[in-house]
């Protein structure tokens, strides 16, 4: 059977990124997406290939994304390369934003939702303390926090206000009921 892609998404600094890479590391039939983003490739915080806007414009015309959208000035996508992997029977698990989800329940067949949740201080602290964007991109981003699902979209909301391992044991033990 087709593998499921799995969507984590939520706030910016609720730790998506990092709870997508322990969940990869503890379940090996999960992989995780690798994005390509407009995004200098030295940034700190998940592994994603760094492209020009040219070039990300280019493969996208060429049909190399399977999702792609615009977010916090930048372009994110998700490569076609994911249909092979849930084709081998895997699971892709893959940081999106929330205005994608419609669109990844409507292009694949098997597709489960998180939704990750912390309070806005908890945010304010992890993303000062991930030291990534300026004072004014934090701000930013904490605006941005409060944006609801978009409508009709089932997810399972997990808090990740504790500590990181439980959540990672939480998510697994809703998408995996069974494991040795
Ligand atoms: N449960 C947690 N407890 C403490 N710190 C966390 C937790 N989850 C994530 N973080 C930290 O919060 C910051 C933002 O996490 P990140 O995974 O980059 O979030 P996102 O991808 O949602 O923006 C990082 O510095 C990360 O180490
Ligand atoms: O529409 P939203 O649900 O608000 O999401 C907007 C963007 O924020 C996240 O990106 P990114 O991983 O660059 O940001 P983050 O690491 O700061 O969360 C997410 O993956 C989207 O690309």
């Amino acid at each position: 059977m087709t593998g499921r892609f799995i969507a984590v998404v939520g706030p910016s600094g609720v730790g998506k990124d990092s709870v997508m890479s322990a969940m990869a590391q503890a379940e090996p039939r999960l992989v995780l997406a690798r994005r390509t983003i407009t995004r200098p490739s030295a940034a700190v915080g998940e592994d994603f290939d760094g492209v020009t806007e040219d070039r990300f414009a280019q493969m996208r015309s060429a049909g190399e994304f399977a999702l792609s959208w615009p977010a916090h000035g930048l372009q994110y996508a998700i490569p076609i390369g994911v249909d092979q992997t849930l084709a081998t029977g895997c699971d892709v698990v893959a940081n999106l934003s929330r205005a994608q989800l419609v669109a990844a329940q409507d292009r694949f067949e098997r597709c489960e939702i998180i939704s990750l949740s912390a309070t806005r201080e908890v945010l304010a602290h992890r993303l000062t303390a991930r030291g990534r964007e300026t004072k004014e991109q934090v701000e930013q981003r904490l605006d941005r926090a409060r944006y609801a699902l978009p409508e009709g979209v089932m997810a399972h909301v997990i808090d990740n206000s504790g500590a990181l391992d439980e959540t990672v044991q939480a998510i697994l033990r809703l998408l995996y009921p069974v494991r040795s």
